[in-house]
């Protein structure tokens, strides 16, 4: 399968507005995709947005020409309804044909605590993001009205007036092996983020593939896509601290536990070490470096990345991509 290079313009980490320019010099310089957050409260307190992905969606569409477009990610079951997230996407792929896609998973505290006040175990949220999937997937694609009654979600004669002309693409994140193993079962393609190669080859991508053929699905024809953080300057060290404002993720107790508090997120990303930040995500001085990078990760199986830019130099960050593209997926 081709390696497709996909921009991750954050509208966490960036004012909407710049995001939405980012995206639109990406796509010029030759990405094949971009990728935006879902979030309700970011990933650190200061200097952060979280700008709404849909609305952020329809406007950068429009200003771009031909890149696919997709949230990275969607958690389509708590402070959303699994309803309207397929109404927001059917909408949107009508309007822009074979351009507009969705990846899903099962939340983070941050994004739905803030808004609900509830944070059910990560087995409950991955159970209710697989009957989320199975019901938006109904509404997609009934020719008459749906009415279910779920576990967790009911639907009374619920129908989509505003459809696609053709399937939204389904991308479904799994981090740990249970979520990639549902992601191939219950998606079209697999979404994860940035993971020492060694665990993406022989645990993520293998369950997932597992998952795929429990399915009776061909895990040939499936994606497997990655978000991961870059970082480009000709001064190193300048080039790993740029990307602080990411360290949260790299501290499990932020998923494990119910951190709702950007402030409280950012006193544990301070203390993420240059070494950590340094394994986990892409530091490079020049494009060459970049190349290395990205090569290492297509080795372990990732065929469709979501590069997000923390770069000092954010246009820089994204020019010298004219020289990256070529050179990684020919
Ligand atoms: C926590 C792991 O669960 P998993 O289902 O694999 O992954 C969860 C993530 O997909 C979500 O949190 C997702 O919403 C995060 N996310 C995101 C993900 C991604 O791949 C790319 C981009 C994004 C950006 C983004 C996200 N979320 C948003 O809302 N908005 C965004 O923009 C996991 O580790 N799962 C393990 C099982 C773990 C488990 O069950 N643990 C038990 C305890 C076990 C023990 O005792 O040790 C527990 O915690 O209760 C697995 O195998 O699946
Ligand atoms: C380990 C990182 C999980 C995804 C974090 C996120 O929400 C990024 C937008």
């Amino acid at each position: 399968m081709k390696t497709q290079m996909g921009y991750f313009a954050s509208i966490e980490q960036y004012r909407p507005m710049d995001a939405l320019e980012q995206a639109v010099r990406a796509e010029n310089v030759g990405f094949d995709s971009i990728w935006v957050d879902d979030h309700f409260h970011p990933w650190y307190h200061t200097n952060a947005q979280t700008g709404q992905a849909w609305a952020w969606m329809g406007a950068a569409l429009q200003a771009t020409k031909k890149a696919f477009f997709s949230t990275c990610i969607t958690c389509p079951i708590m402070r959303y309804n699994p309803g309207v997230v397929a109404q927001t996407f059917a909408t949107l792929r009508q309007m822009y044909p074979g351009r507009v896609g969705i990846a899903v998973g099962a939340g983070e505290a941050l994004n739905e605590v803030p808004v609900t006040g509830e944070w059910p175990s990560v087995p409950v949220r991955q159970d209710m993001t697989v009957e989320a999937v199975e019901v938006m997937q109904k509404l997609w694609e009934s020719k008459e009205p749906v009415s279910f009654k779920g576990k967790y979600y009911t639907f009374d004669k619920a129908f989509l007036y505003t459809k696609p002309d053709d399937k939204v693409p389904l991308y479904f994140s799994g981090m740990g092996p249970k979520g990639a193993q549902l992601a191939g079962k219950h998606a079209d393609h697999l979404m994860t983020v940035s993971a020492p190669p060694s665990v993406l080859k022989n645990v993520t991508i293998p369950n997932f593939e597992k998952g795929a053929r429990e399915a009776g699905k061909d895990p040939s024809k499936m994606e497997h896509a990655m978000l991961v953080w870059y970082s480009v300057d000709a001064d190193y060290d300048k080039a790993i601290e740029a990307l602080r404002f990411w360290a949260g993720c790299l501290v499990p107790a932020m998923f494990k536990y119910k951190v709702s508090d950007a402030k409280e997120v950012e006193l544990h990303a301070n203390l993420v070490g240059h070494d950590m930040m340094k394994d986990n995500f892409m530091v490079a001085t020049d494009a060459e470096g970049m190349i290395k990078e990205i090569e290492r990760f297509k080795a372990a199986g990732i065929n469709h990345f979501c590069l997000g830019n923390s770069s000092p130099n954010v246009n820089l960050g994204i020019d010298i991509f004219k020289e990256i593209i070529p050179a990684v997926t020919e």
